[in-house]
Formats: C-alpha cells, sequence, structure tokens
C-alpha cells in the first residue's frame, strides 16, 4: 500500500518517519510537484490541485477537524477529487482536550471577573466588584459535534448551566440541547457566554450577526472558535460598543492573519489568538489515520468520513 503526504507547513520527514513507524508494511512518501505515480491514500491539508487530480485512491484524510478549506478546492476545481473518492477528517485527536482548556479558562477569567480587574489596575484602583452567580453564567454552545460536547462537558463541573445547539438532537448528561433553527431563538435567550463550535458550511457563514448577538442575555461574551467567517465583524463591534456584548475572545478571523488595520486589534474588551485554539497533533493524528486505514481495509465501518455535500 501507498500513501501520499503533503503538508505547506508541517515537518514533513517527522510525520514520514512516524506514519513508516505506525504502519511498518507501507510505503509513505512526501508528494512533490510531478509525482504521479499510484497511490492509495492521500494525507493532506490544502493540496495542490495537481497532487489529487485524477488518481484513483480509496481515500483521503484531511490533517485537520475542518474540512472548509480543501471542500472549497474541490468546488473550485471540478475534477480535483473524484465524487466517490471518500473524504476524512480528524475526529478530536487531541484537540478535545485543547478545546477544553482554552474555552474553560476563559469562562471562568469572564466569570471571576478578571477582565474589570484588569480595567481596574490600569488605572491604579484597588476595588471590589460583587460577585457573579453561576445561575447566571448559562454557557451556549453553537455546534455540539466531536469538539463541542467535550468542550460542554468540561463546563458542568464548574457548575455552570451548558446548552449547546446543533443540527439533531443530542443526548449529552447535564446539557440541555437545541436544534434546529427553529429552536436557536430559545437557545440563545439567556445564554450569557456564546462559544462557536460550528463547521463553515454556506448555512453558518454569518451566523453570529446582529440579530442572533441581540437575542443573547445582556452583558454577554462571546468566544470563537471554529472559522472566522462565522462572526460579522461589524456587527460584533457595534455589539460592543452598546455594551450588549461585554467581552469577546477570537482565535479565528476571516482575513488570516488579520490585517494590522482591523479595529479588533486595538479594541479594549476583545481578547486573540493567532488560531491555536487546536492544533494537530501528530500522534493521535497518526494513530487515528492509521486506526481508520486498517478498518478501511478489512471493509469495515468507519466514523470521521465527510458529508461532500452537506459541507462537513
Ligand atoms: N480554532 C481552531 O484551532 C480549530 C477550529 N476547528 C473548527 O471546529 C469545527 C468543529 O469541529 P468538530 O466538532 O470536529 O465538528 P463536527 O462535525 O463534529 O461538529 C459540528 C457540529 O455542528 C453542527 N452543525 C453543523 N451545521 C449546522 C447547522 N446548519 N445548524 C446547526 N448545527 C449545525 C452539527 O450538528 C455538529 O453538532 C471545525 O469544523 C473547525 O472549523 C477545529 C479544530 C481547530
Ligand atoms: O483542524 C482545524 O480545522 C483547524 O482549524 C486547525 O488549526
Amino acid at each position: 500500500m501507498d500513501i501520499i503526504f503533503y503538508h505547506p507547513s508541517f515537518n514533513s520527514d517527522y510525520w514520514i518517519n512516524a506514519l513508516r513507524k505506525a504502519m511498518p508494511q507501507v510505503n509513505v512518501r512526501a508528494w512533490t510537484a510531478g509525482d504521479n505515480a499510484p497511490a492509495d491514500y492521500a494525507l493532506v491539508w490544502h493540496p495542490p490541485v495537481e497532487m489529487l487530480k485524477g488518481r484513483k485512491l480509496k481515500g483521503v484524510f484531511a490533517l485537520g477537524a475542518g474540512v472548509d478549506a480543501i471542500l472549497g478546492q474541490l468546488s473550485a476545481n471540478p475534477g480535483m477529487l473524484a465524487d466517490d473518492i471518500p473524504l476524512f477528517r480528524l475526529e478530536d485527536t487531541g484537540m478535545g482536550s485543547q478545546m477544553q482548556e482554552y474555552a474553560v479558562s476563559q469562562v471562568l477569567h469572564w466569570f471571576r471577573r478578571f477582565d474589570d480587574y484588569q480595567a481596574l489596575k490600569q488605572q491604579s484602583r484597588w476595588q471590589q466588584l460583587e460577585e457573579y452567580a453561576h445561575g447566571d453564567f448559562t454557557v451556549g454552545i453553537l455546534g455540539a459535534g466531536v469538539l463541542g460536547s467535550k468542550v460542554a462537558e468540561s463546563l458542568l463541573p464548574w457548575g455552570f448551566p451548558v446548552r449547546c445547539w446543533s443540527r439533531s438532537r443530542k443526548s449529552l448528561p447535564g446539557v440541555q440541547s437545541f436544534a434546529g433553527p427553529e429552536e436557536l431563538g430559545d437557545f440563545l435567550q439567556g445564554t450569557r457566554v456564546l462559544i462557536n463550535l460550528l463547521p463553515n458550511t454556506p448555512e453558518t457563514v454569518g451566523l453570529i450577526n446582529q440579530s442572533l448577538l441581540n437575542q443573547l442575555a445582556e452583558h454577554c461574551y462571546v468566544m470563537n472558535l471554529a472559522r472566522g467567517v462565522h462572526v460579522v465583524e461589524a456587527d460584533l463591534l457595534a455589539a460592543l460598543e452598546s455594551g450588549k456584548v461585554k467581552g469577546a475572545m477570537l482565535d479565528v478571523f476571516s482575513r488570516e492573519p488579520l490585517p494590522a488595520d482591523n479595529p479588533l486589534w486595538a479594541h479594549p474588551r476583545v481578547a486573540m489568538t493567532p488560531h491555536i485554539a487546536a492544533f494537530t497533533r501528530p500522534t493521535e493524528a497518526i494513530e487515528f489515520i492509521s486506526h481508520t486505514i486498517g478498518k478501511l481495509e478489512r471493509g469495515e465501518t468507519v466514523s470521521g468520513r465527510v458529508d461532500r455535500v452537506r459541507g462537513y
């Protein structure tokens, strides 16, 4: 069996060696321009069109959780990947615990009013503020898939009411589940901290806009861990200005790197990180990929297959 590998920024030698160790019976090679030799599987992130075009592969693995970029490439380049070649993505592979750390630390930061105390410190003011109550700090998670469910689970032990919104109803112990567009309004009402973990699809682009923000609790907080295109930045800035949104923590942006003149940089109540909420971890990713390939080869059912029509 032959596997080709391409990632624009990962250390290919490291990955190839680790893949060979995990699957000693497989020939793994880094794909380079002009390589048209046959392969069974391709492991990719932002692959050049020519790497996949015309290949008869058994499967393609995206080296991340989100497949918006590769699906965008496929629709812009008809014939890049035949419709019957399955596309897989990474499910959790260590990203779940990274998302949990990110979300829990930031929710606690807001809940303990460290943002307010930081602002008081700037004015050299010693002032004790009233405590927030857990019951007034409902956390709502948009997208209750692999990562959203893990984030929901991690917030429960802290005593926050936790709810989620997804396409279909979920049964996560202790988490109130809302489903579909008809229940979005009820989900938003009373949500104090909104965490976004939706995939980027035509249905979710621009979802976090003025109308959605208006339905959240007063003095709410917004955390975007999914994709920048979900948030209408001008609407978020307006909601910050009006005080409806008290603070935002953003990991992803509609343009990355975020241009230097973007007003989010300078906003005192916006914190940000450069798309680092969850990294692809080689050991866990390779374990998932080798396990999935093993099952595919044995004709067994696997998870992680992307629905190319649905978009995630
Ligand atoms: N900032 C970062 O470093 C990272 C960001 N991500 C982002 O996180 C996203 C989520 O990842 P996973 O949890 O693995 O995805 P997933 O596919 O397991 O979960 C997606 C969830 O969104 C829901 N959903 C999708 N479309 C919907 C709609 N129209 N209405 C209501 N609910 C809808 C689904 O029902 C599901 O619950 C990825 O697509 C990626 O964009 C992933 C990894 C790292
Ligand atoms: O895996 C993903 O989708 C990511 O965004 C990683 O940065």
